[in-house]
C-alpha cells in the first residue's frame, strides 16, 4: 500500500498557485518538476482499485492531493546572473530614492548591487536542481522499523507577504522503506526550499513531499520552529514569540501505528539534547 493518510498539520496549510506574473519556462521547470513526480504512484494502484471505478477515483484524489503542495514552475526573468543583478540593483537603487536617500552618496554606491546579490542568495531555491542536491545519495536501508531523526537543522527563509527573514530550525524523522538517504541531504533539501519566498506551513509540507516523492518512507515527520522578523521587527512587534509547525504522513492503514510513530518521534526528539 503506497497511499498516504491525509497529514494534519498543527496550523492548516494554505497553498496557493504562484502569483500570475511568474510565467512558466519550460528549462527551469523542467529541473525544479524533480521535485514533485505527479505519475509517482500510479503504478501502485491494486487490482481492486483498478476494477472498481469509485475506488479508482478515490485514490486517483489521494494521490493528486498528495502531490499538490509543492509549486515549482518558476522562472528567472533573464538568462544571466549578472544581468539580473543589474535589474535588480536598478530598481533598489528607485527605492532608495524614493526613501529620502541619496544612491550616490559613497556608503550607498555599490548598496543597489549588494541588495540585488543578496536576494537572489534568498531565493536561490528557485534555480537549484534537486536531482544534484540529492546526488544519488540514496541507499538500501538494512531495517525499516527503526527511526531515524535528523534535529535542528537550521534554516533562513523570507516570509512571502513581507519579504522580511523568518529563520529557525527543521527536524525530520522517518522509518524506511527499503531506502534510506544520506544525512546531509536533508539539510540541503530544507536550504532549496528555504531559500524561496515562503510561509512556514509550506516550507515544512515541501520538505516533506521531497522525502517522501525520493524515499517513499512508512512514516515522515517535519517539524519546524522559527522566529519571524515580520512579527518582530515590525507589525505587532512582539519579541521572542516563535511558531512551531509540524506535518506528518504514513503508509500505515492503522492511524494507531501514525500516532505511535510520531509519539517516537516525539519521544526521541525531547530525550537528545
Ligand atoms: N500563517 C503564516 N502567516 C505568516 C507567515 N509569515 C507571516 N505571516 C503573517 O501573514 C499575515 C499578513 O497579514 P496582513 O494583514 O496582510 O499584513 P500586515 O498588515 O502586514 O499584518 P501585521 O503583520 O499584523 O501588521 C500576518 O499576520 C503575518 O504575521 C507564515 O509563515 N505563516
Ligand atoms: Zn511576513
Amino acid at each position: 500500500m503506497n497511499i498516504y493518510n491525509t497529514f494534519d498539520a498543527t496550523i492548516a496549510n494554505e497553498m496557493k498557485e504562484p502569483s500570475s506574473n511568474i510565467s512558466v519556462n519550460s528549462e527551469s521547470s523542467s529541473k525544479l518538476s524533480t521535485l514533485t513526480p505527479l505519475s509517482k504512484n500510479v503504478s501502485n494502484f491494486s487490482d481492486e482499485d483498478l476494477n472498481d471505478p469509485n475506488h479508482l477515483l478515490s485514490k486517483m484524489m489521494q494521490n493528486i492531493k498528495l502531490h499538490e503542495p509543492a509549486k515549482n514552475s518558476y522562472k528567472r526573468l533573464s538568462t544571466t546572473q549578472d544581468d539580473l543583478t543589474n535589474k535588480i540593483a536598478y530598481h533598489m537603487k528607485e527605492i532608495l530614492e524614493l526613501i529620502g536617500e541619496d544612491p550616490s552618496r559613497e556608503g550607498l554606491l555599490d548598496t543597489p548591487k549588494r541588495y540585488a546579490k543578496a536576494m537572489l542568495h534568498y531565493t536561490k531555491g528557485y534555480t537549484d536542481d534537486l536531482k544534484e542536491v540529492i546526488n544519488n545519495a540514496l541507499f538500501e536501508s538494512e531495517s525499516d522499523e527503526d527511526m531515524i531523526i535528523v534535529k535542528n537543522i537550521n534554516f533562513h527563509s523570507s516570509c512571502e507577504h513581507h519579504l522580511a527573514p523568518f529563520f529557525g530550525t527543521c527536524s525530520i524523522g522517518y522509518i524506511p522503506n527499503g531506502k534510506i538517504i544520506g544525512l546531509s541531504k536533508f539539510a540541503r533539501i530544507v536550504e532549496v526550499c528555504s531559500r524561496r519566498l515562503q510561509v512556514q506551513e509550506r516550507l515544512g509540507r515541501d520538505i516533506l513531499n521531497i522525502i517522501i516523492d525520493n524515499l517513499n518512507p512508512k512514516f515522515v515527520v517535519v517539524t519546524i520552529e522559527a522566529e519571524h522578523m515580520c512579527m518582530t521587527a515590525r507589525g505587532v512587534q512582539k519579541q521572542g514569540t516563535k511558531t512551531i509547525t509540524k506535518v506528518c504522513e504514513s503508509t500505515f492503514e492503522d492511524k494507531r501505528e501514525k500516532k505511535e510513530a510520531l509519539n517516537e518521534f516525539f519521544v526521541l526528539y525531547n530525550s537528545m539534547k
